[in-house]
């Protein structure tokens, strides 16, 4: 069988932060003794991931995602566990690892502000030491792809806020990366332009087969890149599987959307969750999702019909709401 990419084992990572209590007189007796309290981000989670698979990296705010990416971009030290991505332990951050792998924070700007991106270009070659064909072939590629232009030659300042994402791309890619981690990549962008970022990532996976693993809070960049999705809470694994087999594991009903001649309540069939002109959509648990399909055809004359599983967004809401319930 083929290596994974990436290999996770139990991986934890724990924080110590100071805690205070509000007030005057907590503040001057923090000065004396501090209490600390012990956060676990990352509270023992393992996958792997394939060469060329695209994973979306998926939780609630705080849920362990960032501190999970630069714990396997060698930026964080795990407290337990193991990471290998490509065979190589991250925290040791061998040069030889570095040169194969990338971490795209989108809150994060990497580039120098008052340089153009073409000089960060210039400079991230001397780093990755990417020898001059390469470097020449694989920015006119990214230059391409990205439709950047004379982006390159604008100090960074002066982008917007899009514009600097793609730079930030192509600045993180020209050392040709095999593995990338992208922590919010579309974050705050317009549609066109997450658009144009998930077609690139996309079609940089396929140009190089390279593994991707993803966070976003857009689902729409999940569901257009990712058949496979990870979904975390609180440090831990709640889901690891197909993004199209989520709907069915986690959420016991089904939506249907139904335009019938004349007017009906329909409440009697199922939850009405939503009403817009003459179409009704009703909640019904799954199991009787067929029966209640087969009355509306009896007792209506039934103009339109859908069936489908319930909005990924509502999915996963629901996994985590299960998960406070533990
Ligand atoms: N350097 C740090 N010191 C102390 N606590 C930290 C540190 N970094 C992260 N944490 C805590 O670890 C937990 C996980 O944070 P993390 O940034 O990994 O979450 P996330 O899933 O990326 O969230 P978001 O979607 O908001 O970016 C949070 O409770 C956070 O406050």
């Amino acid at each position: 069988m083929e290596e994974p990419a990436v290999r996770v084992v139990d991986l934890r990572r724990t924080f110590t932060v100071p805690e205070r209590e509000a007030g005057l007189r907590a503040a001057v007796g923090s000065l004396f003794r501090r209490r600390h309290r012990e956060v676990r981000a990352v509270d023992g989670i393992s996958f792997d991931i394939a060469p060329g698979e695209i994973v979306g990296f998926l939780g609630p705010n705080g849920a362990g995602k960032t501190t999970t990416l630069k714990m396997l971009a060698g930026l964080l030290h795990p407290t337990g566990g193991e990471a290998r991505v490509l065979g190589e332990v991250p925290s040791r951050r061998r040069p030889g690892y570095l040169r194969r792998m990338s971490l795209v924070m989108g809150n994060r700007n990497q580039l120098h502000w008052d340089l153009p991106a073409a000089d960060s270009f210039e400079l991230n070659r001397a780093i990755y030491q990417i020898p001059w064909p390469d470097f020449r072939r694989n920015r006119a590629e990214l230059v391409e792809l990205l439709e950047l232009g004379d982006l390159v030659t604008k100090p960074v300042r002066n982008l917007s806020l899009g514009e600097r994402m793609k730079v930030e791309l192509a600045a993180a890619l020209l050392h040709g990366p095999r593995v990338l981690f992208l922590d919010e990549p579309t974050l705050g962008l317009d549609i066109t332009m997450q658009r144009r970022i998930r077609a690139f990532v996309a079609d940089y996976n396929r140009r190089y087969s390279a593994s991707v693993l993803l966070t976003s809070h857009y689902m729409a960049d999940v569901e257009a890149l990712c058949k496979r999705v990870i979904v975390i809470d609180r440090g831990r694994i709640r889901f690891d599987g197909d993004l199209a087999t989520l709907a069915t594991d986690v959420a016991a009903y089904k939506e249907l959307g139904v335009t019938i001649e004349g007017d009906a309540d329909l409440g009697d069939l199922g939850e009405v969750i939503a009403r817009e002109g003459d179409r009704v959509t009703l909640r019904v648990p799954k199991s009787q999702a067929p029966l209640v399909t087969a009355r509306l055809l009896a007792e209506h004359t039934v103009l339109d019909l859908t069936v489908e599983d319930p909005p990924i967004d509502d999915v996963i809401e629901l996994l985590f709401k299960r998960g406070d319930d533990r």
